[in-house]
């Protein structure tokens, strides 16, 4: 079957599920939403691009955007990283702070919150003004300089951070932060408000899919860090059900609670999909049963 009619029979088959599950409403600028929104782009390794739905629609990336800053903090050749940030999936929600007690301080992956907080401080230190390289970054492998910060969104976390600020100073008690934790949240709310659609999701995640090769031919990563933070992706991207989604769609997802989720087939294609109705581990519904469908369909899968 054509890309495009697959797209298209996916958007049908998961139209009964537009509008299931809640929207994100603990920052306030998300909760305003339209839970019957969908959309799914995938952009393939030879050059292939195929949407369908609402798949050029803006929306917040939010915790997708925690994939680009490990890849920046690897590219630096930075693995003093993994001295303060584990790789176990947390069985936990994304931002709990129970884990943290009893693990002194060290996240259990760079994913959850309390990990990706140790990422966004550690690209600070290695890069002074960390989003507005992702940002950068982001315009470019998704071939649109107009991507923007959804500021409304940011002062809207900004404002409803206190539990993002209680794991980030208990990091800090522990001697897990580098830099001052206002700054590290104003980073990383800031990173999490980029808006970016379904299309260009798609092409940023191509990287990802070529192996850690960016969008002029140039290296970025090693074969071996793509494969690694694939790897993480697949093992922690989903929280709490990243079991259940290796189960169902079988290849490495990583959601945001904006609704959208970016999932890679190594060596093929960049597969995101956007719904903002969310289950209660803070993942798409239409979208985790979307890729469900497009693994079924596609026969594509890591295992
Ligand atoms: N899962 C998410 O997308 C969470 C991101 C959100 N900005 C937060 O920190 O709570």
């Amino acid at each position: 079957m054509e890309m495009s009619s697959l797209l298209e029979r996916i958007t049908d088959q998961i139209a009964p599920l537009r509008g299931s599950g809640e929207v994100a409403d603990y920052i306030p600028a998300l909760a305003r939403a339209d839970p019957d929104r969908f959309g799914i782009a995938v952009a393939e390794v030879d050059g292939g691009v195929h949407g369908a739905g609402d798949w050029e629609a803006p929306f917040s990336m939010q915790s997708i955007s925690k994939v680009f800053t490990l890849a920046m903090v690897l590219a630096e050749g930075d693995d003093t990283l993994w001295r303060r940030v584990g790789r176990e999936p947390s069985g936990n929600p994304f931002n709990s702070l129970v884990q943290l007690e009893h693990e002194r301080g060290i996240p259990r992956n760079p994913f959850i919150n309390a990990g990706a907080l140790a990422v966004t401080d550690q690209l600070i230190s290695l890069t002074g003004d960390a989003v507005g390289n992702l940002l950068e970054f982001l315009r470019t492998e998704s071939a649109n300089p107009a991507l923007p910060i959804d500021d409304e969104v940011a002062i809207s976390e900004r404002a409803h951070a206190d539990r993002n600020l209680a794991l980030a100073h208990f990091m800090a008690s522990y001697g897990n932060m580098r830099n001052p934790v206002d700054d590290v949240i104003d980073q990383y709310v800031r990173q999490c408000s980029i808006a970016m659609s379904c299309h260009d999701l798609a092409e940023a995640g191509l990287l990802l899919a070529r192996h850690g090769v960016r969008r002029d031919g140039s290296g970025y990563l090693s074969r071996s860090q793509a494969k690694r933070i694939n790897a993480i992706m697949l093992t922690c991207g989903t929280y709490d059900a990243a079991g259940e989604f290796a189960y169902h769609v079988g290849i490495p997802g990583k959601s945001g609670v904006g609704g959208g989720i970016l999932a890679i087939v190594p060596g093929r294609c960049a597969v995101a999909v956007w719904s903002p109705g969310l289950d209660r581990r803070g993942n798409s519904v239409a979208g985790v049963a979307a890729l469900d469908h497009f693994t079924t369909l596609t026969g594509w899968s890591v295992f």
